[in-house]
């Protein structure tokens, strides 16, 4: 049951409580009179009172935004809550106290007045949820000042019964003259009086005694707060009307007062008050989007969809589209209303936006104004041809025809960039407008086909360079793979060269010394793996790189550098020059064989001995053994094969390609 509920039985019941308590307890007669009345209202009261608490009991309450609707924790809450506390002193049973002060004395009950917070919730409930929040204030606040004097008038009656009645001219007249004896009488007559008080009429008798001044000062200080709270809500109401027609509507008063202080013609000015009337007879709301405004978007889409998908399902290039189209273009719409005879648009004018006819007729017509081509009526729309940039379109961005209201019609207008907006996320519906464009320009003869064609045609031409132009794009990605691809290979073949050629090294050091000797004597036709050609490479190798690198020859540590570059170079670099256009130049690999060839001539010469570069570099065996020196030139031994081997490698595999 959701919170609201639970407070609705509340009104009716409360201010029948208060006015029948306080009128059995002045007017005892009232009261011993209707006994079984009264008595049947109060115990019908106290049900409704009980049933409050359960419905309260059962009322859900919002946590972090949830509404929880578990018994136990609703009972937990209420139990806990202030308002049980205050509900359970209103049903206290104080009734057994008329056993001892009898039913004259209904005061007993008085407790029950304790649940008047409980009326203003529920009336402030019903003030959110009525449609005519204005007429309800007013009712709101006739009831309170009915029920201010009605007590008023009690009081005056029991004040009068205790000074005694007709003792004075104030007091309420003596009741055993028929004349003011029925209780309708008095009833009628102490109402009457304090109706004159708080109304501030102030055409009662004058007070005779002090008690009757202080009543009487008393309600008139009330009264200045009722009549105040009366005018102040009323002119609340007013003033709450003429906003909302003045957000409805646009300020006809203003427009006026300028029209009036421009000396605008008076046909003008008629036609300008006609058209207003015409808004308000028909409750034509211009400024909707303002008022929506301040709704979230969800709400507000909601809210234009209901009110306005039937105009835009009726209209032909609508019905087949999506639902969301329609959402995105509901929100765009702008209510427009011309009078009869009234222009929409003109022919050459620029287009900015086009019109859905919601009510109403218009005509194309021709420049003289009365020809008439073609008339649109609901559902049609108009507007479009000048803001769709058709293709061949003579006319460019301005209107092909004059567009004239024949009667009052109800439009909405769609700006040219809304328009786009919407229609770039739906083709379809593109087409099917620029489609209905042409057909009237062609019967126009405003369509330059040729023009058309040729467009089109260069638009192919540019679909084709856009096409190529991606082609190419993969091409050089897949070009970069590939040499990606290829260099990581390259690497893994030099390292397996790499390993082999140590452990070859690692043989060569652990031959025993004459063999050792006996390889470098043999010369080098003997040498491991066809050490000589090596040697023949490695001079070839020398020329070159002579011949190609020249100068670069102070780069000797290139050879080094390149090798162990391979693995630094990153394939990111790579992919990057290819990606850029570079083409991958094989001349960088051409260069990098001149830098190893150069890098070896340097060592060469670095040595400064003759016959170093041979590769026969074995110390002399009656040199001073030094285990260090050995290790060093093992060392540098092992790098020289190395590289010579790599080269040979090199140019091997260039033979053979
Ligand atoms: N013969 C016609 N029948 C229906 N509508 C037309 C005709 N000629 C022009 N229009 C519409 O009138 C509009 C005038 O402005 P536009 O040129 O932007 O778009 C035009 C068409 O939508």
């Amino acid at each position: 049951m959701s919170d609201a509920a639970g407070t609705s039985i509340h009104p009716r019941l409360s201010v029948q409580r208060e006015l029948g308590h306080t009128a059995w307890t002045c007017f005892t007669a009232i009261g011993l009179s209707y006994l079984p009345v009264w008595v049947t209202l109060d115990y019908v009261s106290d049900l409704m009172y009980a049933a409050d608490m359960t419905v309260t009991l059962h009322t859900g309450f919002l946590d972090q935004g949830i509404l929880i609707k578990d018994l136990t924790r609703l009972r937990k809450r209420y139990l806990r809550s202030k308002h049980f506390m205050w509900d359970l002193v209103s049903l206290l049973p104080t009734d057994f106290l008329y056993f001892a002060f009898g039913f004259e004395t209904p005061l007993v009950r008085i407790n029950r007045l304790v649940r008047i917070p409980r009326l203003n919730e529920a009336l402030d409930r019903m003030e959110t949820r009525t449609s005519y929040p204005n007429t309800f204030r007013i009712i709101k606040l006739m009831i309170y000042i009915f029920v201010l004097i009605h007590w008023n008038a009690c009081l005056y009656f029991a004040l009068s019964n205790y000074i005694g009645f007709g003792s004075d001219q104030w007091v309420y007249p003596n009741i055993t003259d028929p004349m003011f004896a029925s209780m309708r009488r008095q009833y009628f007559y102490c109402f009457w009086f304090s109706a004159q008080i708080f109304t501030t009429v102030g055409d009662t008798p004058l007070p005779i005694r002090e008690d009757e001044y202080l009543f009487m000062i008393a309600d008139m200080l009330i009264a200045v707060l009722v009549f105040a709270s009366i005018v102040g809500n009323v002119g609340n109401v007013i003033t709450n009307l003429r906003d909302r027609d003045n957000v409805f509507f646009p300020n006809h008063e203003l427009v006026k007062a300028y029209l009036r202080s421009h000396h605008v013609s008076k046909e003008l000015r008629q036609r300008i008050d006609n058209w207003y009337q015409h808004l308000h007879i028909n409750k034509k709301i211009m400024r909707e989007n303002e008022i929506l405004q301040q709704l979230p978007l969800h709400m507000r889409t909601e809210i234009a969809v209901s009110v306005h998908l039937p105009t835009l399902s009726k209209v032909t290039i609508f019905q087949s589209c999506e639902k969301s189209l329609l959402e995105d273009l509901v929100l765009k719409l702008t209510p427009q209303v011309f009078s009869p005879g009234e222009y929409v648009c003109r022919k050459g004018d620029v287009g900015h936006e086009m019109y859905i006819i919601k009510e109403g007729k218009l005509a194309v017509v021709a420049d003289d104004g009365v020809t008439e081509f073609a008339v649109l009526s609901a559902g049609n729309f108009f507007g479009e041809i000048s803001i769709l940039n058709i293709k061949g379109n003579k006319s460019g961005n301005r209107r092909t025809a004059n567009i004239k209201s024949i009667g009052h019609s109800d439009l909405f207008s769609l700006s040219k960039e809304d328009l786009t907006d919407v229609l770039s996320e739906f083709p379809a519906a593109k087409r099917h407008l620029e489609e209905k464009g042409r057909q009237i320009l062609i019967k126009m003869g405003m369509l330059e086909e040729r023009a058309e064609v040729e467009e089109v045609e260069a638009e192919k031409v540019e679909t084709k360079i856009e096409r190529l132009e991606s082609s190419l794009e993969v091409l050089r990605t897949k070009l970069a793979r590939l040499m990606v691809e290829l260099e990581s290979s390259n690497r893994k073949m030099r390292a397996r060269v790499e390993q082999l050629e140590m452990r070859v090294a690692v043989l060569h050091i652990h031959l025993p010394p004459g063999e050792e000797g006996g390889e470098g004597a043999s010369g080098r036709e003997d040498g491991v793996g066809g050490e000589a050609d090596w040697e023949r490479e490695e001079a070839e190798g020398e020329e070159e790189g002579e011949e190609e690198n020249g100068g670069k020859q102070g780069d000797n540590n290139d050879v080094t550098k390149e090798g162990d570059g391979e693995s630094t170079k990153s394939t990111k670099d790579l992919t990057e020059r290819v990606a850029v256009g570079n083409k991958f130049d094989l001349k960088d690999s051409d260069c990098l064989k001149g830098k190893e060839s150069d890098g070896e001539k340097i060592t060469e010469k670095g040595d400064g001995r003759p016959g170093k570069g041979d590769g026969a570099e074995i110390e002399p065996r009656n040199h001073k053994h030094d285990p260090s020196e050995e290790g060093e030139s093992v060392d540098k031994e092992y790098q020289r094969r190395l590289r010579r081997k790599r080269r040979a490698g090199f140019k091997l595999k260039e033979k053979k390609s």
